[in-house]
């Protein structure tokens, strides 16, 4: 249908870009899609989670968001793709469609929005909110510090300038609220996977400390199957791990509280590159990224769904 043939996945595209595009796929795929509005960003715009489900009433649900950190772009582009992918091969992919007339996906494309125009229209690098910090000059909370697990602890910054600070209180940031509400009210999300770049990682709680999480050495398993698949495309390596373990203390982050409110499988994706381009990675590698990407995010849901 015209989405899928008009629209560049191979591309990094502005903000409105992609809100339009997103009413597009619900067109295209209306019985299986559905955008809701789960609130607003600090400057106001709407944040928009795409829900994919054949039915029922609060089923078991995986949930995936991608650029809480702005300008880590390949993370949105394969938001992107990924949402085109789940609405075209459900009902062709027998796994996929096993999986969808079971459990729900919610994708948060956008977790950042106010972020990402800003690494449009500003500065490249921005990676935090855009919330004002009350007697500095300096702008914006890290969204993955700024989650009520291990809040304030080390690997966040008490300095509004900071790139990791970690806001004035857990939940500050009306980003990471709206996302909090969401998971509380529905009450029965299974996985919650967090995708960031750069590194080529797959991690697991806890970031805010290195001590095992009570189900380390399952996430570990499942984390590096997951992580085998995705080698299996492009040969692309990821190395698997806790986040404090693999890449450093950090507290404050988004999976260790959905863990600690018992969201087992909770994981976060670095994605490519290691750091060539890091960041600033060039759009040619979108669609090799996200395709090898699915095949591990399929892996966690098909473990998630026969567990
Ligand atoms: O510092 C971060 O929030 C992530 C690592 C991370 C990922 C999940 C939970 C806690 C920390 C690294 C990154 O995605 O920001 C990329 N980077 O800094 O290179
Ligand atoms: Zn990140």
């Amino acid at each position: 249908e015209r989405i899928s043939r008009s629209f560049n996945y191979g591309a990094y595209h502005p903000l409105e870009t992609i809100y339009s595009w997103m009413d597009d796929l619900v067109a295209a795929h209306p019985v299986l899609v559905t955008k809701e509005q789960m609130g607003i960003s600090y400057e106001g715009r709407p944040m928009y989670v795409l829900k994919f489900s054949t039915g029922g009433d609060k089923r078991p649900a995986i949930w995936v968001d991608s650029g809480i950190h702005s300008r880590e772009w390949v993370s949105q582009a394969t938001g992107v793709w990924t949402a085109n992918k789940i609405a075209t091969d459900y009902g062709t992919d027998a796994s996929l469609t096993s999986l969808l007339n079971t459990m729900d996906i919610y994708l948060l494309i956008l977790a950042n929005p106010d972020g990402y125009v800003h690494s449009h229209t500003s500065d490249r690098m921005w990676r935090k909110t855009r919330s004002q910090n009350p007697g500095s000059i300096c702008r914006g909370v890290d969204p993955n510090r700024n989650w009520d697990a291990g809040f304030g602890g080390p690997g966040a910054s008490t300095n509004p300038c900071s790139d990791s600070y970690h806001g004035p209180a857990p939940h500050s940031e009306i980003e990471v609220k709206n996302v909090v509400n969401l998971v509380k009210n529905h009450g029965n999300f299974k996985a919650f996977i967090s995708i960031h770049a750069y590194s080529q990682l797959l991690m697991y709680p806890y970031g805010y400390t290195c001590k095992d999480a009570y189900h380390a050495a399952e996430l570990d398993s499942v984390a590096r199957t997951a992580a085998q698949k995705l080698s299996s495309l492009h040969g692309t390596t990821y190395k698997v791990g806790s986040i404090c373990k693999i890449i450093y203390q950090a507290s404050g982050g988004s999976i260790d509280w959905t863990y600690n409110v018992g969201i087992k499988y909770s994981f976060a994706f670095e994605l490519r590159d290691t750091g060539r381009y890091g960041f600033i990675l060039p759009a040619n590698q979108i669609i090799p990224t996200a395709s090898e990407t699915w095949l591990a995010l399929k892996n966690i849901m098909e473990y998630v769904r026969d567990h």
